[in-house]
């Protein structure tokens, strides 16, 4: 259950909507490994976010905030409800227009420091996203990667070096860089901050509220900490467990 604790700001027309989420995982037990329970991860959400807010999700470790975006995303497959990114309903297009939309929408992780792929230099892992989406040649592409890095506060001279070579706020710039390389229009923020010292928290909250302003991009934004997700969103909705 979804329940939306504060509204300062009622603008914009809606670019996500969800009814009625579900995401139940099997349990599997006994020697044959069958379906014995189920975990309801998520249990029937509700929300919307409109154009260019940020929609808080909040609530205790456990709840299904993750689940929730990822779902939403069609990372995961919900088990019932609707979601719909710009009136387009996800839950049943088929793989392929799932892959499309995919430029749409994109996650930005908790931990910059497994999210990342070490074996990669940062250049490869931001142009990753522009090369499966064929986003011009290889010159095109070396161009782009330098302005997402610039945009996120990176140095472009930095391309050739790998994550490792990084603090945690500049791998979750990467993070960024490579959630923005397609333009989307909706961001999920699954407590991007939550792995990085205090001190840089602040720093990488500040780039997203100017991403944000810079680009039109609407987020919601999963956390645990309440102080965090007040100071980014527009509207906060609290998950709670439903008994
Ligand atoms: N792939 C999975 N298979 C089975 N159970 C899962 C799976 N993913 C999540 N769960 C369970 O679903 C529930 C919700 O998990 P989820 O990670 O969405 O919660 P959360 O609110 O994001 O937690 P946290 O704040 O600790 O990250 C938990 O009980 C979790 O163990």
């Amino acid at each position: 259950m979804v329940q939306e604790v504060q509204t300062p700001k009622a603008t914009g027309t809606t670019l996500v909507d969800v009814k009625g989420l579900k995401v139940h995982f099997p349990v599997k037990g006994g020697i044959l490994g069958r379906t014995v329970a189920q975990v309801k991860a998520v249990d029937g959400v509700d929300l919307f976010i409109r154009r260019g807010e940020t929609l808080g999700l909040v609530g205790e470790s456990g709840c299904g905030k993750s689940t929730t975006g990822r779902a939403i995303l069609q990372l995961i497959k919900p088990t019932a409800g609707t979601v719909k990114l710009d009136g387009v309903e996800l839950t049943t297009l088929p793989a392929g227009e799932i892959r499309r939309k995919r430029a749409e929408m994109q996650m930005v992780f908790q931990d910059p420091y497994s999210s990342l792929d070490p074996r990669y230099t940062i250049g490869q892992i931001i142009s990753e996203p522009l090369e499966n989406f064929n986003r011009g040649n290889a010159k095109a592409i070396q161009e782009e990667v330098a302005h997402l890095m610039e945009t996120v506060g990176l140095n472009p001279f930095y391309v050739n070096r790998f994550a490792h070579e990084f603090s945690g706020g500049q791998r979750q710039r990467i993070g960024i860089a490579r959630a923005l390389a397609l333009h989307p229009s909706f961001v999920v923020a699954d407590e991007p901050v939550s792995a990085l010292d205090v001190s840089i928290q602040a720093q990488v909250l500040n780039l997203l509220q100017d991403l944000q302003g810079k680009f039109g991009l609407t987020y919601l934004f999963v956390a645990h900490n309440l102080s965090v997700v007040k100071h980014i969103s527009d509207r906060v909705a609290v998950v709670t467990w439903v008994v």
